[in-house]
């Protein structure tokens, strides 16, 4: 099976303990969310699924390969495609450039743009000779998902797609996600706040909570008072 396992990983900045044995699995074709307060850990299971921090133990796989020790440009390779928090596009260059910066781990007759994309996200055809840095919050997060799809993941994670976004454009964000399933097959991993975004869209949800995972099951589990002491502050 090609699916995303982690498995009794945990993850430390020098001293500080941010993951505790954390253990999930995100297989092909489906939705898998986390959910979890500010400052959880969310953020850094997705830094140790895409080689930005170390795992400190544990072991972390996809497509049958063991990835801890491979660096992140290694993991894109393998197809692990990564949509930051914050989204972190190139502020000063084109919505063209910054999606054709999705090639790098792609060989030279890969390295187009699909259509799919435009049809995601029209606004991005509209934009193509826009800066970066000239986008809506919004619109910066559609690129930001749309320069991860360029380089054709099989996995796809994602760092709280919803933040700061206004809501029409999260209903096209989340439409975009279950389409991805729904096509193309890839896993995709969403790291979550928003409940509500979570529960409609996910097949199954992890919650976690200071460093680990404290519940897990069906979307509809979601509603109970025990999940949801584990959501508000
Ligand atoms: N670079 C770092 N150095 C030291 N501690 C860090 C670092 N990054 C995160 N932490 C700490 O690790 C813990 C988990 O942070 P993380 O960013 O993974 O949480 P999160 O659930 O993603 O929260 P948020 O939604 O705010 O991003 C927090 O206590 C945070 O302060």
């Amino acid at each position: 099976m090609s699916e995303l396992v982690v498995d009794n990983i945990n993850l430390h900045y020098g001293a500080a303990q941010a993951l505790r044995g954390v253990s999930l699995v995100a297989p092909m074709g489906k939705i898998t969310c986390v959910l979890g307060r500010n400052g959880v850990g969310k953020s850094s299971l997705l830094r140790a699924i895409t080689g930005q921090h170390p795992a400190s133990a544990g072991e972390i796989r996809f497509a049958e390969k063991t990835m801890n020790g491979m660096a992140p440009y290694q993991r894109a390779k393998l197809g692990v495609g990564y949509v930051p928090q914050g989204r972190e596009i190139f502020p000063l260059l084109t919505v063209k450039e910054n999606l054709e910066t999705g090639y790098a781990p792609l060989v030279r007759k890969d390295r187009f743009i699909p259509d799919d994309i435009f049809s995601l996200f029209p606004v991005l055809q509209s934009m193509l000779g826009r800066r970066g840095g000239d986008l809506s919050g919004g619109q910066q997060q559609q690129l930001a998902i749309g320069r991860a799809l360029v380089m054709r993941p099989r996995l796809l994670v994602l760092d709280e797609p919803t933040e700061g976004i206004q809501p029409s454009i999260i209903k096209d964000i989340g439409r975009a996600i279950r389409y991805l399933r729904d096509s193309t097959g890839m896993a995709i991993l969403l790291v979550e706040q928003y409940l509500d975004f979570c529960r409609e869209l996910a097949d199954y949800v992890y919650i976690m909570d200071r460093g680990e995972i404290v519940h897990e099951g069906a979307a509809e589990t979601l509603d109970s008072a025990d999940v949801r002491r584990h959501l508000t502050v």
